[in-house]
């Protein structure tokens, strides 16, 4: 379960998230929605502990794999598919452990369940953006984690790429893990997703996702982003 208890998350002094309580229930399929800037990847970040909360908590119980928003991610980096993969492993191995033989064949079954068995070696900066998608996912699947954020985990993939990943969501759900996912693809969440939590900086809805996605609450949504003051340093309530 992941409970958030008057969450407030800022950059610098400008806020970003503010006032979110409630909670993600243990093995729910839930997707973060709302306007560019409502802050979705700044809960998501704070979710998993890699931003800090100015006012308020997150408690987690389980360990949290995180997939990055793709673009954001530097692939310059002169790096192999499979030991991109093998970072899955990092709380296993720790940094000190090379991956040994069993390590190795897991990784190259996890890059074939996303159907890159060939790109073992390749360094990371050949892939494709959809490529290198499947690989992010490769990763999740070596972390194991019971709980599992993902931004945007569709963006600039292809329809079968996007259907692929798709359903390693849905089998990692009916495993019993508790997904959350930051998506703008309304059609999509309103066919894939039982929950949504729809975001304008302050909670608009959270709840059953035909709810929370009306017409209504989207329009407040917009209403609030279109009203945003770019230079306020702090949140009204705060
Ligand atoms: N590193 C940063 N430094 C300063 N401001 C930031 C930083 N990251 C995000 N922000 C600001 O925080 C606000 C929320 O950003 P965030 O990326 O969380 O929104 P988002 O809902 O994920 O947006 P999008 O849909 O465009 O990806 C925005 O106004 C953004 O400009």
């Amino acid at each position: 379960m992941i409970t958030l208890d008057n969450l407030v998350a800022s950059h610098g002094r400008r806020p970003a998230v503010h006032h979110v309580t409630g909670r993600f229930a243990p093995g729910s399929l839930t997707a973060i929605m709302g306007p560019n800037g409502a802050g979705k990847t700044t809960l998501l970040r704070t979710i998993a502990g890699l931003h800090p909360a100015e006012e308020g908590r997150v408690q987690v119980a389980g360990r949290i794999a995180l997939l990055p928003q793709g673009a954001t991610m530097d692939r310059t980096f002169p790096i192999a598919c499979r030991d991109v993969v093998l970072q899955g492993l990092w709380s296993k191995l720790g940094a000190f452990r090379g991956a040994g033989r069993a390590e190795l064949a897991q990784a190259d079954q996890a890059l074939g369940a996303v159907g890159l068995r060939d790109f073992a070696a390749r360094p990371v900066g050949s892939l494709s953006a959809g490529q290198f998608q499947r690989l992010l996912f490769a990763r999740l699947l070596l972390q194991d984690a019971p709980v599992i954020l993902l931004d945007e985990p569709f963006n600039a993939v292809d329809g079968k790429t996007a259907a692929d990943l798709l359903a390693m969501l849905h089998r990692w759900h009916g495993e019993g893990r508790t997904i959350i996912a930051v998506l703008h693809d309304l059609d999509l969440v309103r066919r894939e997703f039982p929950e949504t939590l729809l975001l304008a900086r302050d909670p608009i809805a959270w709840g059953p996702t035909a709810i929370a996605l009306s017409a209504e609450n989207r329009l407040r949504a917009r209403m609030m982003a279109e009203h945003w003051d770019a230079e306020a340093e702090r949140c009204a309530a705060a």
